[in-house]
């Protein structure tokens, strides 16, 4: 019954995470990456306009510097997501121009958050790029984002961008990658015997309790910031969905309303 409204979406937004983009060796992972480039290009040619919140910046960084470890430095992760940021659109533009797809890039701060002018800005940037049948690849801006007592221009992480850039877009849902299936009633790194949530109506206390922290040791975030960012999308009356970025073909199930992954909302 919850689901009939995803076979209405009409404007999708896909957040993929570090840890379905980067192996656990620290190579990139091209079958996912090929996977996303297919299946967006092929629903936008389709139709579909689409957005995709892209993590990895930091990820890509470290393999290209050839470095297995996150630097504990701020100012060294913003130059390698700076570094990352360049390859990380370079293997997207490749990839998405294989399927006649062309991609752009925005990287946003919190300021469309804080000021309505520049809210309206990039808003109206999105709708011209989707209006030319491009597909926006969205990342925040890590080399310029800071989070400070007084000044504060970070998202905090990509899944809560997602959100942000889902109600931005006005698009009608998020499709949210992971490395796991979905939303279990207890974090499944602890307990063998969690069980799949298969819909979300609303984000209580209760739930919050059992999402726990990042699985990889790419990921940012963990579950909790994808419940965080859920709570946005019911905030605005959206809709989405958690399902596993090794899976990426079945976004086309998911907006045909089949049961995979973890639905958010009424
Ligand atoms: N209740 C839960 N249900 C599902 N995953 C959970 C839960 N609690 C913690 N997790 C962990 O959250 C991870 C996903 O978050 P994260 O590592 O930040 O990935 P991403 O890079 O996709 O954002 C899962 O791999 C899992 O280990
Ligand atoms: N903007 C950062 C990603 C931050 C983030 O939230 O990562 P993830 O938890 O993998 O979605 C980057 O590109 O490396």
């Amino acid at each position: 019954m919850n689901r009939e409204k995803l076979k209405t979406a009409k404007r999708i937004v896909v957040k993929i995470g570090t840890s379905s983009l980067i192996l656990s060796n620290g190579q990139i992972n091209l079958k996912n990456m090929d996977d996303l480039a297919f299946t967006l290009s092929s629903l936008r040619h389709e139709g579909y306009d689409i957005i995709l919140v892209t993590s990895g910046a930091i990820g890509v960084g470290l393999n290209v510097l050839g470095l297995d470890k996150r630097p504990s430095e701020i100012a060294q992760q913003q130059a390698l997501a700076s570094i990352g940021q360049v390859e990380l659109m370079s293997l997207y533009n490749h990839i998405f121009a294989r399927y006649q797809q062309k991609v752009s890039q925005l990287l946003l701060t919190n300021d469309v958050i804080e000021y309505p002018e520049s809210h309206q800005n990039a808003s109206m940037s999105l709708q011209a790029i989707l209006s030319l049948g491009i597909i926006p690849i969205i990342n925040e801006n890590d080399a310029v984002s800071v989070d400070e007592m007084d000044h504060k221009t970070k998202f905090g992480d990509n899944d809560r961008l997602g959100a942000i850039v889902t109600n931005l877009a006005d698009a009608d849902l998020l499709i949210m990658l992971s490395d796991i299936d979905g939303l279990y009633d207890k974090n499944p790194n602890i307990f063998d015997d969690a069980k799949l949530i298969d819909t979300v109506s609303e984000i209580t206390d209760e739930l919050m309790k059992v999402a726990g922290g990042a699985g990889s040791r790419f990921g940012t975030g963990g579950m909790t910031s994808k419940l965080e960012a859920a709570k946005l999308i019911f905030d605005n009356d959206k809709q989405m969905v958690l399902t596993n970025g090794a899976r990426i073909r079945e976004i086309r199930d998911i907006i045909a309303g089949k049961k995979k992954g973890t639905y958010f909302g009424q």
